[in-house]
């Protein structure tokens, strides 16, 4: 499995940190409103029981009966929940609202930024890793907006203000209260760094899973073609009892720290209620005094509880911070020139230079190993050679997925380096083997969602390659939406779909990956004829597997562990009696024995 973007180990940096308040500040304002808010709430709340106070030292104790003021305290209390009930929405709303505009953007940025990184990046994480990103990280971000930051703007304040509130009543007994300050911190600490762990290991398992999931779910014909079903049910149970185990080990420790904090609450409540109530007995303090300071004790160690509680979601949102901002801080391999030049043909002949070229995954294995190869405009090229020769590579090089380590590729004599991204894009068309067709109408997978390219060339260019009979047929006709990469087609049907994208987006170069390997001979028919229609005026590359799709080229190449070894047409390289003799003759028994 691919690494994560970063080891869940990562210390959360404070460049990973300013990079995500960076997307906060816009919202300063909305962080304000919810300051106001919170300090509206938290003071209608804790003025409640030094109203209760005042009911009953001032009243009720001293045998006043005043029913007049009894009755005011009462319309004050209700006047004052009704505030902390008006601004805790107000505040919840806000938060919301910034975390929400706040994570959506990330997440905006975030897949953005992966469309543009390049092939290489792919090779190395796998999908899998890259959806937790997209989705769960993100959603922790979330978490550390609304609940972490919320938690310490009310949580923080209600204390400061419980403490004020509690010196304010009775220094005395408040200082008792303060020394459980040291015990409550004591506990919060010890406790930190094991659920640390346990957190940690939970996720990192829990991504795992994720990403074997969905590399499962990539590969399911494969894996059911091979009958691996039972492997992969074995290997998936274990990784689900992994995290099954990391869940509850995660989830046993913080219900002890709960649980820890409860007990120590009641102690200090039975605690108070002693010391206090002998106060009352010598008439040090009023029982109005001891009444508050009970409700104040018990809201004392709630907001503690709460502040350490965000602890996990602190931790894992400053995990997930730090691994978007891997991502986003990754480069892509393949760059724009600094400043890219336009190539001086227009429109653009078609010529590829490739100048002793070499080029390798890894720098130190090269797979090209000074390649020389150099194509005339509108030249037809057959590729051929064995499996791992280094065709896909030669080919990965022109559409520029990946750099040459040294020597060039021109088009027209301009280093793609220097031609702008989408220059190149317009130019190089690319047929893979298995044409990518997104979730769409047929109409929108020609024209690749492009708007300005209208209905009716979308037709004439079905027409031209031989699809317009078959989308026809479609219950929908070019309206007929595709899903799953266009598994109701086949594979000839794609074939044909991606090559009438040819004839629409008209590059200069034609590129095909073993187009045709898969086809049965019939449909291989229609897409020769139209191959060989698409190809027409435009420099064509073609990397096959059966010699037959190429045999008509102008120039076949045969290539062997990443080097040229011999190239001509195709009577020339028979004539040559070598490699290429060898595989015609090995493909012409193939033929006969009714292979391929
Ligand atoms: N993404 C990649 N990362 C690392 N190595 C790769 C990658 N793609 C190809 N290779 C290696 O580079 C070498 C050349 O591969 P390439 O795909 O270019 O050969 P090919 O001639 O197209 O083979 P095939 O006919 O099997 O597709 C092989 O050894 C292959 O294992």
């Amino acid at each position: 499995m691919a690494p994560a973007v970063s080891g869940n180990n990562a210390i959360p940096g404070k460049a990973s940190f300013k990079g995500i308040l960076a997307y906060a500040k816009p919202h300063r304002k909305t962080f304000f409103g919810v300051f106001g808010c919170t300090l509206i709430a938290i003071s209608a709340d804790l003025l409640q029981p030094y109203l209760v106070k005042i009911a009953i030292d001032d009243n009720l104790m001293i045998g006043r009966n005043d029913y007049g003021m009894l009755l005011i305290i009462c319309g004050i209390y209700l006047l004052l929940s009704l505030l902390s009930f008006l601004f805790s929405y107000l505040q919840s709303n806000l938060i919301q609202f910034a975390g929400q505009s706040i994570v959506a953007r990330i997440r905006k940025d975030l897949f953005a930024h992966i469309t543009r990184l390049s092939p290489s990046f792919f090779d190395r994480f796998s999908s899998g890793s890259l959806v937790t990103h997209v989705s769960s990280d993100t959603e922790t971000i979330n978490q550390f907006f609304t609940q972490v930051c919320l938690s310490l703007m009310r949580d923080g304040m209600t204390l400061i203000f419980i403490i004020v509130l509690m010196f304010q009543l009775d220094p005395v007994l408040a200082g008792y209260s303060m020394l459980l300050l040291p015990v409550i911190a004591l506990i919060a600490v010890s406790f930190r760094s094991y659920m640390r762990k346990t957190y940690q290991a939970s996720r990192s398992r829990l991504s795992r899973l994720i990403a074997f999931v969905a590399e499962n779910l990539a590969g399911m014909n494969l894996i059911q073609a091979f009958h691996q079903e039972k492997e992969q049910q074995l290997e998936f149970d274990e990784r689900n009892r992994f995290y099954y185990k990391a869940n509850l080990r995660e989830i046993r420790t913080s219900v002890l720290f709960n649980r820890s904090f409860d007990l120590l609450g009641n102690l200090s409540i039975a605690f108070l209620t002693w010391i206090g109530g002998r106060a009352v007995f010598h008439h040090t303090i009023e029982f109005g005094v001891l009444y508050a300071f009970i409700t104040y004790i018990r809201q004392f160690f709630q907001p503690i509880n709460a502040i350490t509680q965000q602890w996990n979601t602190l931790q894992s949102a400053s995990v997930s911070m730090e691994r978007i901002w891997n991502l986003f801080r990754t480069e892509p391999d393949v760059k724009e020139a600094a400043r890219p030049l336009s190539m001086p043909e227009s429109p653009v002949q078609g010529q590829i230079d490739y100048n002793r070229v070499v080029f390798g995954y890894n720098a130190e294995e090269p797979v090209l190993k000074g390649l020389e190869l150099h194509i005339a405009p509108g030249e037809m090229i057959g590729i051929v050679g064995t499996t791992g020769a280094g065709k896909s590579s030669l080919i990965s090089l022109l559409c520029r997925f990946y750099d040459v380590q040294q020597g060039s590729v021109r088009i027209d004599g301009t280093d793609i380096r220097d031609i702008p991204l989408e220059q190149l894009q317009r130019t190089v068309g690319l047929v893979q083997q298995e044409p990518y067709l997104y979730s769409g109408s047929i109409l929108d997978n020609v024209r690749l969602f492009d708007e300005s390219i209208s209905r009716e060339d979308v037709i004439s260019a079905c027409r031209f390659v031989g699809a317009d009979d078959l989308v026809r047929r479609l219950p929908a006709g070019y309206e007929t939406m595709l899903s799953d990469k266009g598994s109701g087609l086949s594979a000839g049907e794609r074939q044909l779909i991606s090559f009438a994208r040819i004839v629409v987006f008209q590059p200069a170069i034609l590129i095909l990956d073993e187009a045709t390997a898969n086809l049965d001979s019939r449909t291989e028919q229609t897409v020769q004829q139209a191959l060989q229609a698409v190809s027409k005026g435009r420099t064509t590359l073609v990397i096959a597997h059966r010699l037959s799709t190429v045999m008509g080229a102008d120039r076949i190449i045969v290539m062997s562990a990443g080097m040229i070894v011999e190239e001509g047409t195709h009577a020339q390289l028979l004539r040559m009696r070598g490699y290429y003799e060898q595989l015609y003759r090995h493909s012409q028994g193939s033929a006969e024995m009714g292979i391929g």
